[in-house]
């Protein structure tokens, strides 16, 4: 087995995936640290339509009590998502030689690789992952030289649908804090043109026994906001800490057709004064194989997310320090899931 641990692409070749048996290397000792559970009953994750004249009210109490819902009547052409998934079997399908000339490199997030917090697991994560950050053109120039245009128009167009829904949903999730119409664009956030967007295309391959591997493990997001589309195979699951009814579990989010699924990430937990809930979430693994495409939604590389004045005023004062977006990243890089504890207006933590 060949494996690849440089620090940006900790990921095994693709053709590996096929063991007899789990190895040491893929075999996680605490899968089951908590329960998992169906999402039924008081663990039923929100669903939230779009079109629901109580939008903004019920956004926010999701983005309060779970981080995370799934959003339907979204207005994204189910034409354009099948044409998506057809793109990243595509992609994933290419022979692992291939895959490899895109390699994520030292430096650079966009490429072929694994989720950048596998770096933090002893682990190796059931997955591949392809990360694409402003155009894909020369990365999919390498992938298929005579055929790269439409993997390029594809991603595209879904960028381009995935962004505008993107900024709605986070317009409602700032009213839903009383920011008003008028302030909405004075706040750098809520101004569209200086929203940044990185997508991850995801792999999960089928595993036979899939009871000891994680596709993912568990980490929260760094970005404001991530939108994700799966392709009809659960895998993904949020905790659910323990409550008058309920030890901590983790709770299977369903793949419901022609949704999307949209969690919280740590900015906006900071910009929140910590009223929005960053879950944290993994993916586990089945016997089919799971594709699924990750957008976070972020701010430009300068400017830095703190609590609005709104929420941290006299009542409350603020708990964070501001912080951008490359800069909470690299404090995660050190400090992995105490980040957001080291950039608390009270710690003692300096940036390096
Ligand atoms: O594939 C999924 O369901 C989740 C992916 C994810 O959490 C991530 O890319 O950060
Ligand atoms: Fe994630």
């Amino acid at each position: 087995m060949s494996l690849h641990t440089t620090r940006n692409l900790k990921i095994h070749q693709p053709e590996n995936f096929e063991f007899d048996s789990i190895p040491d290397s893929h075999s996680w000792d605490d899968v089951h640290d908590h329960p998992s559970v169906e999402p039924i009953g008081p663990d039923a994750i929100p669903v939230i339509d779009l079109n629901d004249p109580k939008l903004i009210a019920k956004i926010g109490k999701a983005c309060e009590e779970w981080g995370i819902f799934i959003i339907s009547n979204h207005g994204i052409e189910s034409e354009l998502l099948n044409q998506l998934c057809s793109q990243m079997h595509r992609l994933f399908a290419l022979p692992a030689e291939v895959k490899l000339k895109v390699a994520k490199t030292e430096g650079n997030d966009a490429g072929y690789g694994g989720a950048p917090v596998s770096h933090f697991f002893p682990k190796f994560s059931w997955s591949e992952g392809f990360a694409i950050v402003g155009s894909p053109v020369d990365h999919a120039k390498k992938l298929w030289p005579d055929d790269y245009s439409s993997f390029c128009e594809i991603i595209e167009e879904y960028n381009k649908a995935i962004n505008s829904l993107g900024c709605r949903l986070i317009h409602a999730m700032l009213l839903s804090l009383g920011v008003s119409e008028e302030e909405l664009c004075q706040t750098p956030i809520g101004d569209s043109s200086k929203v940044k967007t990185a997508m991850h295309l995801n792999s999960y391959p089928a595993c036979t026994n899939p009871d000891w591997v994680l596709g993912l493990p568990p980490h929260t997001d760094s970005a404001y906001v991530a939108i994700l589309y799966q392709n009809g195979v659960p895998g993904l699951q949020v905790l659910r800490c323990k409550d008058d009814i309920s030890p901590t579990r983790w709770v299977t989010v369903p793949a419901v057709p022609n949704t999307f699924v949209v969690n919280i990430g740590d900015l906006l937990h900071v910009l929140s004064n910590g009223r929005f809930h960053n879950v944290l979430h993994r993916v586990t693994i089945s016997k089919i194989n799971r594709l699924s495409c990750a957008c976070f939604f972020g701010p430009q590389a300068d400017v830095k997310v703190g609590p609005l004045s709104k929420l941290a005023g006299l009542e409350q004062s603020p708990l964070y320090r501001p912080v951008t977006w490359p800069g909470l990243k690299k404090i995660r890089s050190v400090l992995h899931d105490k980040a957001l504890q080291a950039i608390k207006i009270d710690s003692n933590y300096i940036e390096g």
